[in-house]
């Protein structure tokens, strides 16, 4: 019984911290995940390619709930993730992480297309939630990375206000340092919420762009994290945002545009990607 999967990461409109609400976007880079049930393993075992050391919780949850809900609980065995994605950086790697396991152990358990995909994501949220690596649920970057394209929610409700499909060329810088969504000062988030409702009201009405700038400056003053890549940029992308929590900054808008924009952040510490929208999200891959 194996199963195969992948899911992308997702750059920033909102941040949940603030009020529940939130906005995010799929990018085109995967988090691949290999999964093998097996009736006499009496456990869930679960490695990151790319760190030994990574913490497996969320993974190994991702499957245990996954055969509670649509196979057999009894049910142990492996899951191996490997990523594009840095982890910890803003870039959702826990939402995509869950997201491919959930479909590579829904697709092992030959059930993958009876679940709706929302639904799929929905569970992914709630392992998030049980191992404790989310502050909402984050159910803003779950639904993009598994629906693709930018959608809009409610985390307090786990409810999808909105789901459009954009075409944007983004440009990512990652600086070297990581935030781990769980450790972000959620209290000063919540004191920038009258911002923060207006940025939803801007991506509710479609002006992504704006609204995700207006995110970017409000949560960097809330976050303590650099507004100068922000004023780099703005003069030439369409809108600019610290992603998540950061330390990773996204900026979307025309091709050249970007690359000047990249010449500028490339002067910074860390790596800088030109990469697209997608809209295509989660998918089952053959094993
Ligand atoms: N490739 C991966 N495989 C397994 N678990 C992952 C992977 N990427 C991230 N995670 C999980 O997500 C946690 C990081 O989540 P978070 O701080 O929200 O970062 P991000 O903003 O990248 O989602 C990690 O500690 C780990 O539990
Ligand atoms: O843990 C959470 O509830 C969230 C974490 C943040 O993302 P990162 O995990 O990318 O920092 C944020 O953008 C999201 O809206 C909600």
């Amino acid at each position: 019984m194996d199963g195969r999967a992948e899911a992308p990461a997702a750059g920033t409109v909102l941040n949940a911290l603030a009020t529940g609400r939130g906005s995010a976007f799929a990018i085109d880079l995967t988090v691949t995940a290999e999964v093998s049930l097996d009736p006499d393993a009496e456990s869930v075992t679960g490695t990151v390619a790319e760190d030994a050391d990574a913490d497996t919780a969320l993974i190994e949850r991702c499957v245990e709930l996954a055969c509670e809900e649509y196979g057999d609980p009894a049910l142990g065995g492996t899951v191996e993730t490997e990523s594009e994605i840095p982890m910890a950086s803003g870039l959702k790697s826990s939402s995509a992480a869950a997201n491919a396991t959930v479909l590579a152990t829904l697709s092992a358990l030959g059930v993958a297309d009876d679940v709706t995909l929302e639904d799929a994501a929905l569970l992914g949220v709630r392992a998030a939630r049980e191992t404790g690596v989310t502050v909402t649920g984050a159910f803003d970057d779950a639904s993009a990375s598994m629906l693709g394209g930018l959608t809009v929610t409610d985390n307090t409700e786990d409810a999808l206000l909105a789901r459009d499909d954009v075409d944007w060329d983004v440009l990512v810088w990652t600086p070297p340092e990581r935030a781990y969504s769980a450790d972000a000062d959620a209290d000063r988030c919540a004191r920038i919420a009258p911002v923060a409702e207006l940025v939803a009201e801007l991506a509710l009405a479609g002006r992504y762009e704006l609204a995700m700038t207006v995110n970017g400056f409000a949560f960097c003053a809330a976050l303590d994290q650099p507004t100068a890549p922000a004023v780099d940029a703005l003069p030439l992308a369409d809108g600019v945002s610290l992603s998540g929590t950061g330390p990773s900054h996204v900026a979307v808008g025309p091709e050249d545009a970007l690359k000047e924009v990249r010449e500028l952040w490339n002067e910074r510490p860390g790596t800088t990607l030109l990469t697209t929208t997608r809209t295509t999200g989660g998918r089952v891959l053959t094993t």
